[in-house]
C-alpha cells in the first residue's frame, strides 16, 4: 500500500511573514492527516518555514537547486545549503523551470543524482504540452523524460523518487485533467518504471497528479487506482484550500 503524498508549489508567492502566517494555520489543520504533506517554498521563505514545521507533520522542500556541490553559479543555490536547514524535498524538472529556464532532460538527470546522494527526496515532474497531447505522443514525451531523468539511477534511489506528473495544459489553467486521463498516463508511467527497474519497484514508487487541484476535485482523483497524490500549485496557497486537499 502506498502512502499517499499531497505537496504544496507556492512558486513564486508571499513574503517571509506571509509564507510563516500560512504554515502556522496549515500544520493546525492538517495535524491529524493521513498523507505525508510537503510544502515547497521560494528559498528565502525555507529557514523560517523549517522552524515554523518543526516537530510537525509537515514536511519543508525547496522548488530547484543546482546539481553542482559549489562554485561559481550566480544566484544558485547547492543541495548541502538547502539539508544544512532541514530541507527534506525538493522539486527537480518542474515544467516552468524546464520551459523558462532552460532545464533538460540532462540537468534533470543530474540534479536527481546530487539529490539522491545528500538525502534529499526529490519529486521529478513530467508532463506533455496540449500541442503534444493533441498530436498523440504524449506516450511518447513522458517515456523520454522518464529514461532520461533516471539514466545510471540505482533501483534503491529510483524507489524513494516521488513523481509528479503534470500536464502542462492543465497547470494554472483550470482545465484539470479528467481522473480517467490522469490515471491512465500515471499508469503508463508505473510501465515504465517497472520496465527500468521491475515490478516491485514500479508497484512502491509513488505517484503524483499535478495541475488545477483543487479541493472539488481531489477525492476523485485520489480514488483512482495509480494516482497516489497531488503536487497543488494555486490551491496550496491558502491552508484552508490545502488542507481540504490534504485530508480528501
Ligand atoms: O506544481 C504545481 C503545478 O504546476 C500545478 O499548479 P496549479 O495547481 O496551479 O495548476
Amino acid at each position: 500500500m502506498r502512502k499517499p503524498i499531497i505537496a504544496g508549489n507556492w512558486k513564486m508567492h508571499y513574503t517571509v511573514d506571509e509564507a510563516v502566517k500560512v504554515a502556522r494555520e496549515l500544520k493546525e489543520l492538517v495535524k491529524d492527516a493521513e498523507a505525508d504533506v510537503v510544502i515547497c517554498a521560494p528559498y528565502i521563505q525555507l529557514p523560517a518555514l523549517v522552524e515554523e514545521l518543526k516537530g510537525t507533520n509537515v514536511k519543508v522542500g525547496a522548488q530547484n537547486m543546482h546539481f553542482e556541490e559549489k562554485g561559481a553559479f550566480t544566484g544558485e543555490i547547492a543541495p548541502a545549503m538547502l539539508t544544512d536547514l532541514g530541507v527534506e524535498y525538493v522539486i527537480i524538472g518542474h515544467s516552468e523551470r524546464r520551459q523558462y529556464f532552460n532545464e533538460t532532460d540532462e540537468t534533470v538527470n543530474m540534479k536527481l543524482k546530487t539529490a539522491y546522494r545528500h538525502g534529499l527526496k526529490p519529486i521529478l515532474c513530467v508532463g506533455e504540452s496540449l500541442e503534444e497531447r493533441e498530436n498523440g505522443t504524449t506516450k511518447d514525451v513522458i517515456e523520454n523524460q522518464i529514461n532520461k531523468a533516471f539514466f545510471e539511477v540505482s533501483p534503491e534511489d529510483a524507489k524513494e523518487t516521488v513523481i509528479a506528473y503534470e500536464p502542462i495544459w492543465a497547470i494554472g489553467t483550470g482545465k484539470t485533467a479528467t481522473s480517467e486521463q490522469a490515471n491512465e498516463t500515471i499508469g503508463q508511467i508505473r510501465e515504465m518504471v517497472g520496465n527500468l527497474y521491475g515490478a516491485g519497484i514500479a508497484a512502491a514508487v509513488r505517484i503524483q497528479y499535478g495541475g488545477s487541484v483543487k479541493p472539488s476535485t481531489i477525492k476523485e482523483q485520489m480514488g483512482m487506482s495509480d494516482i497516489d497524490g497531488a503536487l497543488v500549485g494555486g490551491a496550496s496557497l491558502l491552508a484552508d484550500d490545502f488542507s481540504k486537499i490534504v485530508k480528501f
